[in-house]
C-alpha cells in the first residue's frame, strides 16, 4: 500500500476513513480490502464503515474530556440517530460510551445487544405512550422530557407502573447557532425543549420536583449540529446552570447531570477543518468553572453529558456507487448518473450539504472534467454533488463519496420503491454485513 497523502490532496485525504489506502494498482482499499472487490461481492450502492475510525473517534472523545475536563465526571453518549445498527451499538458499548436514542426502534437495537440501559438517554419531542412504557420496562437511565404533554404522559405511566423513572428536562436555552436553519435547535422558537424566557422551564422543574413522581436527574439542551464554535456550548451550559441556581434558591433542587447536547462539526469537502474535540472539552471546563465560581452555596458540579453523533461516525463511512450513464446537456452540464441518490442520501437536497467524490479505480488520475453527480431517482433535485472535478468516468466504474457515515442511511427511504443499500463494517480481519441489501420481496411484503 502507498501512503494516501502522496496520492490524494491532503484536504481530501482528511475526509477518508483511517484505514483507507491507495494500493499499488492505484485503486482504493479499505482495511486492506479492495473496494472494487467489496462492490462486486455486496453490490452497489454500498455503504462501508471502517471499524478503526469509529473506535479511534470514541477514544479521542474519551481522552479529550479526560485530559481537558476536570470539573465533574463525564458521560459521552453516542447519538445513534447519526447511524445505528446492532454492530455499531456493540462497538460503542465496548468503547465505554453510552447511547442517545430517539425512538423505540433505536432503543430496541440497544436492547438487542444488551446495551447497559443506565447509560442511555431517550430523546424526542413526541414520544408515544408505547415508547415511554418500553423505556420504563427496559429501565432506561434517563428520559429527556421535551414538553408538558410528555411530562403529563410519563407522570401518569409512572404512577400506574409504580416506577420512578429518571428524567432530564430539555430546555430551549435561547442560544443562536451559525448553522443551516434546519439544523438549529436551541433558539427561542425551536420546536425542542421547554422555553426558558417565558418561565416554562422553571415551572416544569417545580412541577416535577413538587410532585416527586419522576426523578429529575438534571437539565439538557442541544443547540444545533455542524457547530464549529464553542460559544453555543458555553452559553447553553451557563444558562442551564443559572437556571439550576434559580431552582436551588426556590426549591432546594440541584441537578446531578447537565448536558449541552451534541453537534460538533466535521471537516468539509471545501477544506474547512473541524475544530478539535479538545477545544470543545476545554470550553465545557471553562463554562462549568465560571458558572460554579459565581455560586455562593457550595454545590457539587453536575456530571457532564455530551452527545456526539456526526463527529464519531461521519468520516468512518463511505458510499460507493456505480456509474450507469453520462449525459451532456445542450446547456453544457455533464451529468454522471449513479445507481443511488437522494433516497440513500437526502442531505444535499434537504440541507444543501456538500459532498465530494473520488474514482475508486483511478484515484490519482488528473481531473479531466467537471460533472454533476446525479442519482437515479425521478427528481431534478436528485443531485448528490452539483459540481465536482473528476477524471472522465465510464459506465460501470465506481465512485466513492467520503463522509457518508452520518445521517445518510438513517434518513434513507424507499422512494420510487428502490431497495435500500447494503451496509458493511470492515476491519483487517473481517467484513461484517451490518444491513443486508433490501429486496423487492421486503418492499412488497408490506402491502
Ligand atoms: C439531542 C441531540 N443530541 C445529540 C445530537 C447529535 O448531533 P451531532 O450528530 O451533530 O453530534 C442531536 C442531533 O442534532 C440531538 O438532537
Ligand atoms: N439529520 C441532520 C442532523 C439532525 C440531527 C438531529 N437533531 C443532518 O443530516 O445533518
Amino acid at each position: 500500500m502507498k501512503r494516501m497523502s502522496t496520492q490524494i490532496a491532503p484536504h481530501l485525504a482528511r475526509l477518508l476513513p483511517d484505514s483507507m489506502e491507495v494500493a499499488a494498482d492505484n485503486t482504493l482499499h479499505i482495511a486492506e480490502h479492495a473496494i472494487t472487490e467489496l462492490a462486486e461481492r455486496y453490490g452497489t450502492p454500498l455503504y462501508i464503515f471502517d471499524r478503526a475510525t469509529i473506535t479511534r473517534a470514541c477514544q479521542r472523545y474519551r481522552q479529550a474530556f479526560q485530559e481537558q475536563y476536570h470539573a465533574s465526571p463525564v458521560h459521552i453518549l453516542y447519538a445513534s440517530k447519526a447511524y445505528i445498527s446492532p454492530l455499531i451499538a456493540q462497538l460503542v458499548a465496548e468503547q465505554g460510551l453510552g447511547l442517545d436514542v430517539v425512538s423505540g426502534g433505536e432503543l430496541l437495537v440497544a436492547k438487542r445487544v444488551g446495551f447497559p440501559m443506565e447509560a442511555i438517554s431517550f430523546h424526542g419531542n413526541n414520544k408515544s405512550e408505547a415508547e415511554l412504557r418500553l423505556a420504563l420496562q427496559l429501565g432506561v437511565g434517563r428520559i429527556v422530557l421535551d414538553n408538558w404533554h410528555e411530562l403529563e404522559r410519563l407522570t401518569r405511566i409512572a404512577q400506574e407502573s409504580g416506577q420512578r423513572p429518571g428524567v432530564l428536562l430539555r430546555v430551549a436555552p435561547e442560544v443562536e447557532t451559525d448553522t443551516h436553519r434546519y439544523l438549529q435547535t436551541g433558539h427561542a422558537s425551536s420546536k425542542f425543549g421547554f422555553p426558558l424566557g417565558n418561565g416554562e422551564a422553571q415551572a416544569a422543574i417545580e412541577c416535577i420536583v413538587r410532585e416527586g413522581i419522576l426523578h429529575l436527574r438534571g437539565l439538557h439542551a442541544h443547540t444545533g449540529t455542524m457547530l464549529r464554535e464553542v460559544r453555543p456550548y458555553q452559553e447553553a451550559l451557563e444558562r442551564l446552570l443559572a437556571l439550576a441556581v434559580q431552582m436551588y434558591t426556590s426549591l432546594h433542587w440541584w441537578p446531578e447531570e447537565i448536558s449541552p447536547g451534541g453537534g460538533w462539526a466535521v471537516d468539509t469537502p471545501e477544506g474547512e477543518a473541524a475544530p478539535s474535540v479538545e477545544l470543545l472539552a476545554q470550553a465545557c471546563q471553562q463554562a462549568m468553572e465560571r458558572s460554579l465560581a459565581s455560586i455562593e452555596a457550595s454545590l457539587p458540579a453536575p456530571t457532564l453529558i455530551v452527545e456526539p453523533g456526526r463527529s464519531i461516525i461521519a468520516r468512518a463511512g463511505v458510499a460507493v456507487y456505480r456509474v450507469g450513464a453520462r449525459k451532456v446537456t445542450p446547456g453544457g452540464i455533464t451529468y454522471l448518473f449513479v445507481d443511488g441518490g437522494m433516497a440513500d442520501n437526502i442531505r444535499p437536497a434537504l440541507y444543501g450539504a456538500h459532498y465530494t467524490a473520488l474514482s475508486v479505480a483511478a484515484v490519482s488520475r488528473e481531473a479531466e472534467e467537471s460533472v454533476c453527480v446525479s442519482g437515479r431517482y425521478c427528481e431534478s433535485g436528485d443531485m448528490l454533488i452539483e459540481n465536482v472535478a473528476l477524471p472522465r468516468m465510464q459506465e460501470g466504474e465506481l465512485l466513492l463519496l467520503p463522509t457518508s457515515g452520518a445521517y445518510c442511511l438513517p434518513m434513507a427511504s424507499n422512494y420510487n420503491l428502490v431497495p435500500r443499500p447494503a451496509v458493511i463494517l470492515v476491519d483487517k480481519q473481517q467484513v461484517q454485513v451490518m444491513e443486508r441489501r433490501e429486496t423487492y420481496e421486503d418492499i412488497l411484503a408490506r402491502y
